[in-house]
């Protein structure tokens, strides 16, 4: 099916994506899928009936849908690592039986789920005015883009993210964070991780020297209990999860209890809801009307068979700014391998780059390259029908337009004759001729479009669980195990041990002669 998609491709190549609207009037239609109450439009693609089989016929070659029922399931689809997928079972709010091992995990889940909420409604009555979540990776993405998007929903205590092993991250947070009403969740799936690790200390060293002391300051979040409990911190104050939770995929339990403090848990349940509509969507539905599926499709189109290595995300809500960057773990620490799941080396290219920001702050400082560059970057764009701020829908009938003109020139362009127009009155002969080649747009640059009605939890927990199932039949296709990061290791272990020869109590002997120089000057300046 690869070699097949690939002459389609060839066959197609040049053919212009305007030009295919005006042979169809109903490809609007036939190339988009509404599913509770949000449409995704591929129509501005090169895809066609013809390309769309081939691309089916390929996820189904894959056998997406055995692997998909496999991963509810509760099978050990996580290979590398002997584990199961199952962070749908986290927003499995009806509690149907999910196996693991033989075990129904359903009746801890829940449980979790309830002790979760006590706590977050605790906390949210309690004079606690500042929530500080101490993660980084998975225990830091999720919860902070989902605080970030839901900020109309946000009626708790004030919620901060600190990440970075850079103290100027924790040190700037805890200037804005009053020692005597402010929690800290330490959020680590291992409770390792050096950078949570060292800036939880911090925190606890802060409280100290503040003179409030630790009691009652600090929520674990973790898999790993018996590290938690070496903290001190009391039993019903920590959180466990299992195994089968990958970082990436953790925001819908307990990870995401600083949003769960921020929105309410009522609301923190709807996003759930959210996602396990999704979940419902995306085992039911046939593979071609199958929104998750169908995306993940168009980006194996524009990836693997036109050679497009980068992929946009663009959305037209400045409340999604961190997607783009929660994205980029999802997809890119899931799907960037280079070994397929028996260890061979993989057949064609791993999953694409994701980068992006909100518009309209992009098209003022990239969108040149997205339409003049020499490289083409298909765009995903994701726009809600209506805002929040119903005194401000002027804001939002221009951000709408400014999302569809962009997909609109991006696929139109302008050609040479109507950049000639353009600049007639100002210029002529070979003057013209030169000026009027920089106003060119080449167009035919594919782009998508997730349209919703507004940003609420439940539609963010439908577009998360959206990208979660494209990432994993992304993975299906490529025969990639989508929930190792086994490339995250190596620079892990080199700076443990340049450590020490950054503080100087051990030589650079052995180290090549940059990394020597750059220790130097350290040395020298530091
Ligand atoms: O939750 P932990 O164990 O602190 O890990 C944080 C992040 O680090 C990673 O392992 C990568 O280094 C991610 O997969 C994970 O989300």
């Amino acid at each position: 099916m690869w070699d097949e998609l690939k002459s389609l491709a060839a066959e197609r190549d040049g053919r212009r994506i305007d030009a295919l609207f005006a042979e169809d009037p109903g490809r609007a239609q036939a190339f988009s899928i509404a599913s509770d109450g949000m449409l995704f439009d591929f129509s501005k693609t090169q895809i066609d009936a013809e390309v769309s089989a081939a691309l089916v016929a390929l996820a189904e070659g894959a056998e997406v849908a055995a692997r998909r029922d496999a991963m509810f399931a509760g099978q050990k689809i996580n290979e590398t690592e002997g584990r199961a997928v199952l962070h749908t079972a986290l927003r499995n709010l009806d509690g149907a039986p999910v196996l693991v091992d033989g075990e129904d995990v359903m009746p801890e889940v829940l449980e979790t789920l309830t002790r979760m909420e006590a706590l977050a409604t605790e906390i949210r009555s309690s004079g606690i005015t500042d929530v500080v979540n101490i993660g980084i990776g998975g225990s830091d993405l999720g919860p902070k883009m989902g605080a970030i998007a839901l900020a109309p929903f946000h009626d708790g205590p004030r919620c901060h993210f600190v990440s970075n092993v850079d103290g100027a991250d924790i040190a700037d947070t805890l200037k804005r964070c009053p020692p005597e009403s402010t929690l800290f969740i330490i959020a680590s799936k291992t409770f390792t991780t050096i950078e949570t690790m060292t800036n939880a200390k911090t925190a606890w060293d802060w409280l100290e020297a503040q003179g409030v002391g630790t009691d009652g300051k600090f929520v674990a979040l973790s898999s790993n209990l018996e590290k938690a409990a070496e903290w001190g911190i009391p039993e019903s104050r920590v959180f466990g999860f299992e195994d089968w939770v990958g970082g990436r995929y953790s925001m819908w339990g307990p990870i995401g209890l600083s949003l769960m403090i921020a929105i309410g848990p009522e609301d923190f349940r709807t996003f759930l809801r959210g996602g396990q509509a999704m979940d419902r969507h995306f085992r039911e539905t046939p593979l071609a009307q199958n929104m998750p599926v169908m995306l993940a499709l168009v980006g194996i189109w524009h990836n693997q068979i036109l050679g497009h290595a980068t992929r946009a995300v663009l959305p037209y809500d400045n409340r999604l700014a961190r997607l783009p960057a929660y994205l980029q773990q999802l997809e890119m620490e899931s799907n960037g391998k280079s070994v397929s799941i028996d260890g061979a080396d993989l057949a064609r290219n791993s999953g694409p780059v994701v980068w992006g920001e909100p518009g309209t702050n992009g098209q003022h400082a990239f969108y040149q390259l997205i339409h003049q560059g020499t490289r083409v970057v298909p765009c995903e764009f994701m726009v809600a029908a209506k805002g929040h701020e119903p005194d401000l829908a002027h804001h939002h009938a221009l951000l709408i337009a400014n999302c569809l003109a962009q997909s609109e020139a991006l696929m139109r362009g302008r050609s040479l004759d109507e950049a000639r127009d353009k600049v007639a009155g100002a210029f002529e002969g070979e003057e013209l001729e030169r000026q009027a080649r920089h106003r060119v747009f080449p167009g035919n640059r594919p782009s998508t479009t997730l349209i919703y009605p507004q940003l609420d939890p439940e539609t963010l927990g439908r577009i998360v669980a959206l990208y979660e199932h494209r990432v994993f039949v992304e993975g299906v296709i490529l025969d990639i195990n989508s929930f190792d990061q086994w490339g995250v290791e190596l620079g892990k272990e080199l700076a443990t041990a340049l450590g020490p020869m950054v503080t100087g109590d051990e030589p650079a002997d052995g180290k090549d002669g940059s990394t020597r120089q750059l220790l130097d000057f350290v040395h020298r300046n530091g």
